[in-house]
């Protein structure tokens, strides 16, 4: 593939120390993701998938090794910088939706795009466009409590892409949705996916979610140990 790539790791390393004892969850990890590619990571649960997620997000610091997001070391630049590249170029889902329930959706929308010192009426504005194109038009003024699961995470993958990120990373996104409407969050992934080129890297036990991806790697025990790749879906 010729695209550009977008999210890069080499050599990625975690190390939590409990007491006496040294865990190593992740044991040099060298993967990377191309402009608009899509790929999943699937592996039993305890392999450090999650950790991978959160190291490439730069939620988390590495042990060793490095991550370049859109062209920059999360390693060496300043606190300020990074979370500045990880709200412009990145976009989070998780299995529960991290929405704040003090807020409405379209607030909820909106506020990747205030933290990015938006005027705040564009930012509703846009906010309600992709709400309504996620099928949440007439939801706009409820509060999380208020919406069904499969209404919440659809607004929480609209808060992900608000920002027209690079690159999407989600963690079990359909983990808690039953599969009617699992399958509309895949086919509201995949329709983002292709009109706006993102990529996406989505860690999940779905084999149904993995399938709509390019590639699936698996991981065992701290290390990607295999590659799938797949084309039959498009
Ligand atoms: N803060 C921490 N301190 C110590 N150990 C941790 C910490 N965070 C994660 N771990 C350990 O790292 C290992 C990998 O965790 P991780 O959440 O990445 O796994 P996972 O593959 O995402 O699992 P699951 O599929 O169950 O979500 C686990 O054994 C976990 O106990």
């Amino acid at each position: 593939m010729s695209n550009p790539v977008i999210l890069q790791c080499a050599g990625l390393t975690k190390r939590y120390v409990q007491g006496d004892l040294n865990v190593e969850v992740l044991k040099g990890v060298d993967l990377s993701i191309a402009a608009g590619e899509r790929v999943a990571i699937m592996g039993a649960s305890g392999s450090g998938k999650s950790t991978l997620l959160h190291l490439l997000g730069g939620l988390e610091k590495p042990s060793a090794g490095s991550v370049v997001l859109d062209g920059a070391d999360l390693n060496k630049i300043g606190a300020g910088k990074l979370s500045q590249l990880r709200n412009r170029a990145l976009g989070f889902i998780y299995q529960f939706h991290h929405l704040l329930g003090e807020f409405t959706i379209l607030e909820n929308v909106a506020m990747p795009l205030l933290i990015g010192n938006q005027p705040i009426k564009l930012a509703k504005q846009q906010a309600a466009e992709l709400l309504k194109r996620v099928g949440l038009g007439h939801r706009l003024a409820h509060k999380p409590g208020e919406l069904s699961g499969g209404e919440r995470q659809r607004a929480a993958v609209a808060r992900a892409l608000i920002n027209k990120p690079k690159c999407v990373l989600a963690d079990e996104p359909t983990g808690n949705l039953d599969s009617k409407t699992a399958e509309q969050i895949y086919q509201l992934m995949l329709e983002l996916n292709r009109e706006l080129q993102v990529s996406f890297l989505v860690v999940t036990h779905d084999p149904d979610l993995a399938a709509r991806m390019d590639h699936v790697l698996y991981m065992e025990d701290g290390l990607i140990v295999s590659e799938r790749s797949h084309h039959e879906q498009g």
